[in-house]
């Protein structure tokens, strides 16, 4: 098992190096040793950046570094940007935090990373940066001041300070970045996002509750008024940005590593990351991993063709994302009494989903006479709009 790992740690980071020569971007030399140097050399770091833009690929990029180098004299910034992509922490509820139907409406994918915290919205404006070192060396003011110090190189006028909470904001009260952090037993990591030109009015719209009435102890996000630094320094390129961030990161810390380009989906480099995607990406991975949550709300419910309407309650408990029981209140003389309590037992074991349930209700509603369709039809959408 030991010499698995160990083989295919070396066989990816001796690719690593031979990629950095073709590009000639690396000044020391292509040995594996150069790159896990032994326990007399001193600490090397090493830039990389990622080539994908897919979340789970460099999600599970993070994940494949953090357990399979040796982080122990090793430092390691890896540069990474996504697509549109909406990503919360670890023990967070998604349907608290983000507007489901928007990003399914829009593509946008959710992501659930390892490390706790709050949730953040990513696109190409949008730059990450993780910080690998052994749990010994974690120190994430250093690596914050990697990036204020690098901001203040290229643009002396910006006014950028990192927070307590490990926020940078800028004039004093505008969130450019959010941090959050992995320690294991031996290694860590810290991440953090910079905007730069992110799309900040599509932040806005994603990053608000899909349904109310939701109780749970699952992590809150800390929302804060934030800003691209494009809008501060509109002559700042990415590229520019990168190169002094990388600057930075080898002054701060005495190193000397030129950026490598590494492709995640490169098997041959990274294996067995993919498994770690498929994992990420899975349904049980972003939604099951909800702390259990319970759902109290009110229904409006009304009826077209008589111009009524009433109010329904509705209590569920839901565990692991599935819904563990379901109670429906809906006066009686609105609907069937039999027909509430078969809509709550169909729901229950069912995932708190809505294109699941409105497969089970469906087949509660085909059973159902003419006579209460139309309410029915109307019970049925107002219970699905609370799943997101
Ligand atoms: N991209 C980005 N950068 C900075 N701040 C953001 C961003 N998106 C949203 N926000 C604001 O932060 C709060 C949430 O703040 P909160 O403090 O709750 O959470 C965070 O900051 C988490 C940062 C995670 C960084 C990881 C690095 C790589 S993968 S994600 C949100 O409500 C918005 O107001």
């Amino acid at each position: 098992m030991i010499s698995n790992t160990r083989t295919s740690l070396l066989r990816g980071w001796s690719a690593v190096c031979r990629c950095q020569h073709r590009n000639h971007q690396f000044r020391t030399s292509s040995s594996s040793s150069s790159l896990f140097p032994g326990s007399d050399s001193s600490s090397a770091g090493l830039v990389l950046q990622s080539d994908s833009t897919d979340v789970y690929q460099n999600l599970a990029l993070e994940d494949w570094i953090d357990t399979n180098v040796d982080l122990q004299k090793l430092s390691i910034m890896l540069l990474w940007r996504n697509q549109p992509a909406v990503v919360i922490g670890r023990h967070q509820n998604p349907w608290t935090e983000c507007n489901l139907p928007a990003m399914r409406m829009a593509g946008i994918p959710l992501a659930r990373r390892r490390s706790g915290g709050g949730t953040v919205f990513h696109d190409l404006g949008n730059l990450n940066l993780t910080f690998f070192t052994s749990k010994k060396a974690y120190d994430r003011k250093r690596n914050l001041k990697v990036i204020t110090e690098a901001l203040r190189r290229v643009r002396p006028g910006l006014n950028v300070q990192a927070t307590d909470r490990f926020d940078i904001i800028l004039n004093g009260c505008y969130k450019i970045s959010g941090t959050a952090s992995r320690l294991s037993r031996r290694s860590s990591y810290h991440h953090c996002t910079l905007l730069h030109s992110a799309d900040r009015s599509a932040l806005a719209t994603l990053l608000r509750p899909s349904c109310s009435g939701i109780h749970s102890n699952a992590t809150p996000s800390i929302p804060s008024p934030v800003t691209n630094l494009l809008d501060h320094a509109p002559t700042l390129q990415l590229g520019e940005l990168l190169d002094a961030l990388v600057h930075q990161y080898n002054a701060e810390f005495g190193f000397s590593s030129a950026p490598s380009l590494i492709n995640p989906a490169d098997k041959s480099m990274f294996p067995g990351l993919s498994k770690t995607v498929t994992e990420l990406q899975s349904w049980e991975w972003r939604f099951g991993k909800t702390p259990k949550f319970s759902v109290q709300t009110l229904l409006e419910l009304t009826d077209d063709q008589y111009s009524a309407h009433t109010s329904a309650q509705l209590h569920m408990e839901v565990k692991n994302g599935l819904i563990e029981s379901s109670k429906l209140d809906v006066p009686t003389d609105w609907v069937p009494q039999q027909f509430s309590s078969e809509l709550s037992a169909v729901l229950v074991g069912e995932r708190f989903c809505p294109h699941r349930a409105a497969a089970a209700l469906t087949a509660l509603l085909r059973s159902e006479t003419r006579e209460h369709q139309g309410r029915l039809h109307n019970l049925c959408d107002a219970v699905l709009s609370v799943m997101g």
